[in-house]
């Protein structure tokens, strides 16, 4: 059957996904019918399943570099495996059973090419750029020599193939391999499906996800050749310094500034903000990706020191990392994008930091801030909805990358498939 004929009938698809924060992971059930324009698909069902606290910390400490056995490896590769298998039973509950399965599983390494930015240039100049990142840790310095090689890796954990005998659904994951192996970073990868389920006809719009790491699909109207004028990279931090910083702040009492609350008490310090800005991450050009290996624990140490200058309390401090995230994503549209978009839509946890989304307002001006829910996605589940998508379109024979937003030569087909 050729794929149109295929993908006229819904098919029910369930998407996994443990992002950058850990938190659980997110589940959706949607039934999805078309293949790109005519793409559709209905949110049957999405929930939330904690990580038990066991696995999350050992997750964490893997994604923080400590070194681990193989053995080791196996054994949380598998127990990954079983919890998201249990998320997509449970997700099921009360409802037709579904044919296909889209896990991404968590990410425990992401490492972008060489010469980042520069997605798939090696050699010289793109150690020298690669280089550049390192001023902020040790654990950057151990990213850098990582980094010497062309090609870029990243690893999630959580294998296909024990979820499809778990669940006897037919299950795609390994999503970002076949990305990498053509010089692309493998992230993101949610533009492609954002570019169908969000364009409009006559407005350019900005997607940004606000998850442990930020990420931006700019979306231009849809006519001409919109589709080559799509613009996509990870913008830096998102919740990532600012969990850690919370739960350092309130000794392990917390996990998260809650509405963004404990930030709004404060104010912004704007010369630190500045000066984070001069990070280079900020100014390398797109494609680009990152993730904890950058934005994680030695980080948010350089920025607590560098914060002791300005004497700042719990609150203001708070207050100046929101800063950092808001000021990152809108220096980063105003830098490299052709042309500000008429409107922003937030999805991911940190929409609903609600200081954070006034902070962004406030720094673009007349350009309206929404959440993907005003449009109608599911903000909080539009990545597992994606990665359902994503399987979908791999069962079809239809390609999930955009070579413009990863860096990649060509779009490829992204996912290995497992059928029972
Ligand atoms: N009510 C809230 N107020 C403030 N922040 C919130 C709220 N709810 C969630 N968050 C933030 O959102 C984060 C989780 O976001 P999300 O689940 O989108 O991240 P992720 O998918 O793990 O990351 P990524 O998109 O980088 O892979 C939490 O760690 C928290 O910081
Ligand atoms: C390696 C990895 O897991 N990257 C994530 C991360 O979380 C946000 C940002 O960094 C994004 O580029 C990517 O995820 C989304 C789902 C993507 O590929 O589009």
């Amino acid at each position: 059957m050729h794929p149109t004929e295929q993908a006229a009938v819904p098919t029910r698809v369930i998407g996994l996904i443990s992002g950058t924060s850990v938190d659980g992971i997110d589940a959706a059930l949607v039934e999805i019918s078309g293949t790109e324009l005519d793409l559709k698909i209905e949110l049957l069902a999405g929930a939330t399943y904690p990580y038990p606290a066991e696995l999350r910390e050992r997750i964490l400490a893997v994604g923080a570099g400590v070194a681990i056995s193989m053995a080791e490896l196996a054994e949380i590769d598998d127990a990954i495996a079983i919890v998201f298998a249990q998320a997509a039973q449970n997700i099921q509950i009360g409802h037709q059973p579904a044919t296909l399965l889209g896990s991404h599983g968590q990410t425990v390494y992401h490492r972008p090419p060489a010469g980042v930015g520069k997605a798939g240039e090696a050699g010289e100049q793109g150690k020298k750029e690669t280089e550049m990142l390192t001023p902020y840790s040790a654990e950057a310095k151990r990213f850098t020599i990582a980094n010497s090689t062309p090609l870029g890796y990243s690893l999630q954990l959580g294998r296909g193939a024990l979820i499809t005998h778990l669940t006897r659904i037919t299950t795609v994951s390994n999503f970002r391999v076949a990305d990498i192996a053509i010089g692309g970073h493998g992230a993101p990868l949610v533009p492609r499906v954002d570019a169908y389920l969000l364009s409009h006809p006559q407005e350019g719009r900005c997607i940004q996800n606000i998850g442990g790491i930020g990420n931006v699909a700019y979306i231009p109207p849809r006519y001409g050749d919109w589709l080559s004028k799509i613009r996509a990279w990870d913008t830096g931090p998102g919740n990532s310094l600012l969990d850690l910083a919370v739960e350092h702040l309130s000794a392990g009492a917390k996990t998260y500034d809650e509405d963004g609350n404990w930030a709004a008490s404060g104010t912004p310090c704007d010369p630190l903000v500045e000066q984070w800005l001069n990070q280079e991450y900020f100014h390398l050009p797109p494609p680009k990706s990152t993730g904890r290996e950058l934005f994680g624990v030695a980080y948010l140490h350089q920025c607590l020191k560098d914060a002791q200058a300005y004497q700042l309390n719990a609150a203001d401090l708070l207050a100046t990392l929101t800063e950092l995230t808001a000021a990152s994503i809108v220096h980063s549209y105003r830098t490299f994008l052709p042309e500000m978009p008429q409107r922003v839509l937030l999805c991911g946890g940190g929409s609903r930091n609600l200081y954070l989304k006034r902070r962004l307002q406030l720094l673009l001006t007349s350009i309206p801030v929404w959440t993907t829910d005003e449009v109608g996605l599911s903000a909080d589940f539009k990545e597992a909805i994606a990665f359902a998508v994503l399987a979908y379109w791999r069962n079809l024979g239809i390609p999930g990358n955009l070579p413009i937003a990863t860096g990649a030569s060509q779009e490829v087909l992204l996912g290995e498939i497992y059928q029972i």
